[in-house]
């Protein structure tokens, strides 16, 4: 067992020598090249906010401008959109964390605006619409708190639905009835139920290793844990990277992925976002339709597996949420959850106008 200067423990196969922790660069250097690997991914998918000025973007960034070019504005574009979507059944698909919330320091604090939470109430009385996030079901369902809609927890891996409208029991994974909130009756799709108990044990190792790193948290997504590094100092990013390198060795059949400023544990399962949207499409009779244009609205990598899925199926289209030029399979942009909202309001507005002719 290692330990550090700061108190926190990362066990290791060799102890750190006392003139290996001299030097600056220590837990960098004593890391395994794939949690190297993982330090670089951490970085790049942590990008420096550049200055967008809301309303016109780009005005103040040229790298920005030349972005969208590539990734439109969905609020520039919108009559395109719709355009492609006459006459066809839209479905919403909604991310939480950065696309309905803004992005805060403490997770537990990413509460949505009243006003946001009517516009996606207003969504979902005009068309199908489900949000797909990272966090638990339960926990996004707190933020939330709209009976209307579908909800994806986990990463996808847990669904529910208003009853009678999801719900095909297939393969060799779980469906089942039960409760949730408010007495309302759902089906609940679990795509890894027999992972719960391993996730729960990685969670508590995880709190204890990270312990004694300032700023970091472990969350309990119930599929997934979440390692937060948001509010620890860059230096000891590695040492994160590491802790949790440390507990994943044992673990052969969970993996990891790179979010905002969080590591994402999770199963080895052949399931993700983009299987998630296949999955409530199929629910809804539509998978096999080209009578639908489905509409993923997300900002993080998590998100791109629902993206790549819309663009390879050619049906519907990916909205990146950004402020910061990058590479996506999304076909279109938004700036800021400010402009979701927008962008949402347009929505309805257009599904209320076609209804009356
Ligand atoms: O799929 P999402 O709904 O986007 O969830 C992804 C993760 O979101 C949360 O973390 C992110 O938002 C936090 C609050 O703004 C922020 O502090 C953190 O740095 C971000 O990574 C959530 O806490 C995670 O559990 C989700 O997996």
């Amino acid at each position: 067992m290692g330990s550090y200067a700061n108190g926190s423990t990362c066990a290791n196969d060799v102890p750190p020598s006392a003139e290996e922790m001299k030097d600056p660069a220590f837990p960098l250097k004593t890391m395994p090249p794939h949690a190297n690997g993982w330090l670089n991914d951490m970085k790049i998918s942590s990008p420096t906010a550049i200055r967008v000025n809301i309303g016109n973007p780009g005005a103040f960034d040229p790298m920005y401008r030349a972005w969208t070019k590539k990734y439109p504005s969905a609020l520039n574009a919108f009559e395109k959109i719709v355009a492609y979507g006459k006459g066809k059944k839209t479905v919403l698909f909604l991310d939480y964390d950065g696309t309905l919330s803004p992005i805060v320091d403490e997770p537990d604090n990413a509460i949505m605006s009243d006003q946001m939470r009517e516009v996606v109430r207003n969504a979902a009385l005009h068309l199908p619409t489900a949000i797909i996030s990272g966090r638990s079901c339960d926990k996004v369902f707190d933020f939330v708190k709209l009976t209307e809609l579908y909800y994806a927890g986990s990463h996808g891996m847990d669904i529910m639905g208003p009853v009678g409208e999801t719900g095909s029991d297939t393969d060799n994974r779980s469906c089942m009835n039960s409760s949730i909130k408010q007495d309302k009756e759902v089906k609940i799709f679990q795509a890894a139920n027999e992972f719960i108990p391993m996730v729960d044990e990685v969670f508590r190792l995880l709190v204890e290793k990270i312990r004694g790193i300032d700023g970091a948290k472990v969350e309990n997504n119930k599929f997934c844990v979440s390692v937060h590094y948001r509010n620890v100092n860059e230096k000891d990013w590695p040492l994160v990277a590491r802790c949790t390198d440390d507990i994943l060795k044992a673990y052969p059949r969970l993996r990891l992925s790179h979010g905002r400023k969080v590591l994402e544990v999770r199963p080895v399962i052949d399931w993700n976002k983009g299987k998630a949207v296949e999955f409530l499409l199929d629910s809804l009779g539509l998978a096999d339709s080209g009578n639908v244009l489905p509409i993923y609205i997300g900002d993080d990598r998590t998100d791109e597996d629902a993206f790549k899925v819309l663009r390879e199926d050619k049906r519907g289209f990916g909205i990146l949420v950004s402020s910061v030029p990058k590479e996506s399979h999304a076909v279109y942009s938004l700036v800021d959850p400010s402009e979701v909202m927008d962008f949402l309001k347009k929505l309805v507005k257009w599904k209320e106008e076609e209804a009356l002719k």
